[in-house]
């Protein structure tokens, strides 16, 4: 492990007019570490994600990536990350050859590399048939793959996924932990953002959990075990978010629906 954070936040605190959406966040986050990055929704974990891209400004606090500050203008920083949004936010009226070869271009590659870089990578994941395809007629699990492999195509240092695997078959889902896992060993830094608790569990070396903008737990699954009287992931989301209703809410949720009868 590095001894110099890849990511430092310092009292990170983010309002959207006059609702105070992230609390103070602070975080040190290290070579090769893979965080799941979770907490209910509208806790604040695209804000601080997409600040950290540089996408959201009027922030208060300080963010180091790379030792570097992400305020002062320079956008070096941003060459080493590889970004998988949650909302499919790509150009649908190109094929996927015109799309990756320009976010290729846009890191630094040269159209050859690209363009031999993405046929190789589609192909390896299954859907080089479309390369020359509009991304307007993809499935949902194409478009997702698509995003993955542009997320990485530039060998990034730090990956941000949010709900990478949304979409996928059990298959690829199988080959993309593989990826992260072996991309984590080679000591690039995984933020993970999802609401699926068991994959999140079971890929993390260090779980955060946020909750109304604040941290509310910071460790490796196992330590968060220790400090709850849990077993499963869920059940801690489910504890430390001070949620018990799923039942009761449930059961008034039906009753309301048999109230209307044809
Ligand atoms: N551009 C915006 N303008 C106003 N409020 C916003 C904006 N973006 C986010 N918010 C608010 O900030 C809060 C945190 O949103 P954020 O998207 O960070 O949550 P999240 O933890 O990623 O949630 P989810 O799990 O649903 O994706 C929410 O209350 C949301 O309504």
């Amino acid at each position: 492990m590095n001894i110099e954070p890849v990511v430092s936040i310092h009292n990170l605190t983010m309002s959207y007019g006059t609702k105070e959406v992230l609390k103070g966040i602070s975080l040190e986050i290290y070579g090769g570490q893979v965080i799941g990055y979770i907490g209910p929704n509208g806790a604040g974990k695209s804000t601080t994600v997409k600040i950290m891209l540089g996408l959201v400004d009027g922030y208060s606090g300080r963010i180091k990536i790379f030792g570097e500050d992400i305020s002062s203008g320079s956008v070096e920083y941003k060459r080493k990350i590889g970004y998988v949004p949650e909302t499919v936010e790509i150009y649908d009226n190109l094929t996927a050859y015109e799309y990756l070869t320009f976010i290729g271009e846009v890191y630094g590659l040269d159209l050859h590399q690209a363009n031999n870089k993405a046929k190789k990578l589609m192909s390896m994941l299954g859907i080089e048939e479309v390369y020359h395809a509009r991304i307007s007629s993809y499935s949902k699990g194409m478009k997702q793959k698509l995003l993955i492999i542009s997320s990485l195509i530039h060998n990034p240092d730090i990956l941000f996924l949010d709900e990478p695997l949304s979409g996928l078959d059990a298959n690829s889902v199988m080959i993309v932990k593989e990826i992260l896992a072996g991309l984590a060993a080679l000591g690039k830094t995984i933020f993970y953002s999802s609401h699926i608790m068991d994959v999140v569990e079971k890929i993390s070396s260090r779980i955060i959990l946020i909750n109304d903008g604040q941290i509310v737990a910071d460790g490796s699954f196992d330590e968060l075990k220790e400090k709850s009287s849990k077993g499963s992931l869920e059940q801690i989301f489910n504890q430390l978010t001070g949620f018990n209703k799923h039942k009761e809410i449930a059961h008034e949720f039906i009753n309301e629906l048999q109230e209307f009868n044809r």
